[in-house]
């Protein structure tokens, strides 16, 4: 059973499970989680400390000063010390470069293909290479692990899109319904069970509660899924609408924390004449494309009620134009008056 302090948002491991399935073709991401939650350098691995873990797994380990404009005369895979437009660093792994256009995975929003030029405005000038070596230990890349396993299964049956949920005229009267009653204010997030929710850099966007009665406009909304998903009426939370303005975001977190009991998460895309603002699932490199009118559906906890580590996933930052959802969220058990407030719990990163 995983224990909730397994289930934080660990980037530069996925960063290394990926890396590792690129030099061999196959990966044990629970090998490797595992080894890097281990060392005590974890989570704030220094670049000597991943040099001291490829070494240990008996790889060919360097760390380089690299100039950007040489980018491309170093051997690939390799790892790229990069920082992005809110002056977060993070490492990427870059794992084709072709016709002047770098591939590469970051465990903040997926795979992603930039112009060399674009990227080196981001890169900061060091280097992670690492080589496969004969005599490397053999647990790094025996694929069948329980982690991979669970990616599998998360990905047949825990995540899957509903096109159509809504159609577009119903998804323009809810935007305009929530607008008229200026019902938007900035968004909260549960910090623990102690504290009240708070406003937070990791979601910028605005928020809108719309009221469960059998009276209102949208409860049609809550009668579709309950029979969608064939749940209890009584288990769903008040709809909540989500306003995302250009730079706006929900970084990587769980719908179901500590203080809550959401099973299963439904988000309908209102819109999708925008920019970004795409669904980021980091533990399945999976990035979902808003399209007006279809649902999201992932479940958030398994039948022993822990937390899935396959759900945790982010709205990604609004480029250009303004972005709006719906949340439904889907309890164990019915929703109580008190329960109605927004519940989401933000992973901590400084902590095992
Ligand atoms: O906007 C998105 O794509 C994700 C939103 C989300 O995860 C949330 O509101 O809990
Ligand atoms: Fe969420």
């Amino acid at each position: 059973m995983a224990e909730e302090t397994d289930l934080l948002y660990s980037p530069d491991i996925l960063t290394v499970q990926q890396l590792i399935n690129i030099l061999f073709g196959k990966v044990n991401r629970a090998f490797i989680r595992k080894e890097m939650t281990q060392k005590s350098a974890f989570p704030l691995y220094t670049i000597n400390d991943f040099v001291d873990l490829f070494l240990s797994w008996g790889l060919q380990a360097s760390a380089l000063k690299i100039a950007g404009d040489k980018i491309n005369k170093i051997d690939i895979p390799v790892m790229m010390l990069t920082q992005n437009e809110k002056n977060e660093t993070q490492f990427v792994l870059v794992y084709k470069i072709i016709n002047a256009e770098i591939h590469y995975f970051s465990p903040f929003s997926g795979d992603a293909v930039s112009p060399i030029e674009a990227f080196i405005k981001s890169y900061q000038g060091i280097v992670l290479a690492v080589q496969p070596k004969a005599g490397a230990i053999q647990q790094i890349s025996i694929p069948n692990d329980e982690e991979s396993m669970d990616i599998k299964r998360y990905t047949q049956n825990g995540i899957r899109l509903y096109e159509n949920f809504l159609t577009l005229e119903q998804c323009d009267a809810l935007i305009a319904y929530t607008e008229q009653k200026e019902a938007f204010k900035r968004s909260k997030v549960d910090i623990d069970e102690y504290t009240l929710s708070q406003e937070s850099i990791a979601r910028t966007s605005f928020t809108a509660f719309l009221a469960k009665s059998q009276e209102h406009t949208f409860y049609y909304i809550y009668e579709q899924v309950s029979s969608l998903l064939n749940v209890p009426l009584e288990y769903i939370e008040n709809l909540q609408c989500v306003r995302y303005y250009e730079g706006q975001e929900f970084k990587a977190h769980f719908d179901s924390g500590t203080t809550n009991h959401r099973v299963h998460t439904l988000l309908i895309y209102l819109n999708d004449n925008f920019v970004g603002g795409e669904t980021f699932f980091p533990e399945l490199n999976y990035r979902v494309i808003p399209v007006k009118g279809t649902a999201l559906y992932f479940k958030n906890r398994d039948e022993y009620t822990n937390i899935i580590r396959q759900s945790l996933h982010a709205g990604l930052p609004v480029i250009d134009g303004v972005k709006y959802t719906c949340n439904v969220w889907i309890k164990d058990r019915s929703v109580t008056n008190k329960q109605h407030k927004e519940k989401t719990t933000i992973p901590s990163l400084s902590q095992p």
